[in-house]
């Protein structure tokens, strides 16, 4: 099966236009073929020895969602007292999440467990598994995308307030707590360039030919 030019145009087209949104939610309502379509998408991500070791739990009720908000404040505020002078503020002024405002919350999770001890591909790095699921979310992430919906990825979170908050096994990692739903607009480059907080680096500056070359990355 060959791509043509107009489905490769279309995949740069939502690979250049993704972005993680914050504040642009709206409350329309993601319809059940749309979710299932974009969760579809996730579970088609690579996996290593094909473990597929994702799940995802949907939040949809204002009240886990008011809890996972308290445990995104306070680990905001403990992530703003690492910051100082001018790049405090300058955090401080930041929206990095919207977990309220999305109509729904996904957690994408990782079972290290889920295939037995021995995977095909983790002998040497057992942390495929975790890179696994991280490939689900950029599938989703993408999935959305193209679907018209936002995804704002909400990392200001400690784990054990995802596993107590939505019932997550211990032995299963929470890899990404998401929020989805149509956007009023979409970015047209990452607010945090747009906000002055760092800027693209040049592609020239991370490529290396053969070996390692001491490059600055500011
Ligand atoms: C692993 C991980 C974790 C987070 C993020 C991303 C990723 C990959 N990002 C989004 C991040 O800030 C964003 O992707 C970059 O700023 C680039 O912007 P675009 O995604 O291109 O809009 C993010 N954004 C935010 O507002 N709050 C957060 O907690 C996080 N956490």
């Amino acid at each position: 099966m060959k791509i043509t030019q107009a489905e490769r145009d279309a995949v740069y087209k939502t690979i250049f236009n993704r972005r993680d949104v914050r504040a642009e939610f709206e409350a329309t309502p993601i319809p059940d073929d749309v979710l299932k379509r974009i969760l579809t998408a996730a579970h088609h991500a690579p996996s290593v020895g094909f473990m597929q070791p994702w799940d995802f739990v949907i939040v949809r009720s204002d009240e886990t969602k008011q809890k996972l908000k308290q445990g995104f404040i306070q680990a905001n505020r403990e992530a703003e007292a690492l910051f100082e002078g001018e790049r405090k503020e300058q955090y401080r002024s930041l929206k990095l999440e919207g977990i309220q405002e999305a109509p729904i919350g996904i957690c994408v999770t990782c079972d290290r467990t889920r295939t037995g001890p021995l995977v095909l591909g983790r002998t040497a790095n057992l942390d495929m598994d975790l890179y696994s699921s991280v490939c689900a979310v950029q599938n989703l992430w993408l999935a959305a995308r193209a679907e018209n919906i936002g995804v704002g990825w909400v990392s200001i979170i400690h784990d054990h307030v995802l596993h107590q908050t939505l019932g997550i096994p211990e032995h299963i990692v929470p890899i990404a707590y998401l929020c989805l739903g149509y956007v009023s607009h979409f970015h047209d480059q990452p607010e945090l360039e747009k906000r002055g907080w760092l800027k693209r680096q040049s592609l020239n500056s991370l490529i290396h030919e053969e070996q390692w070359q001491d490059k600055s990355h500011k």
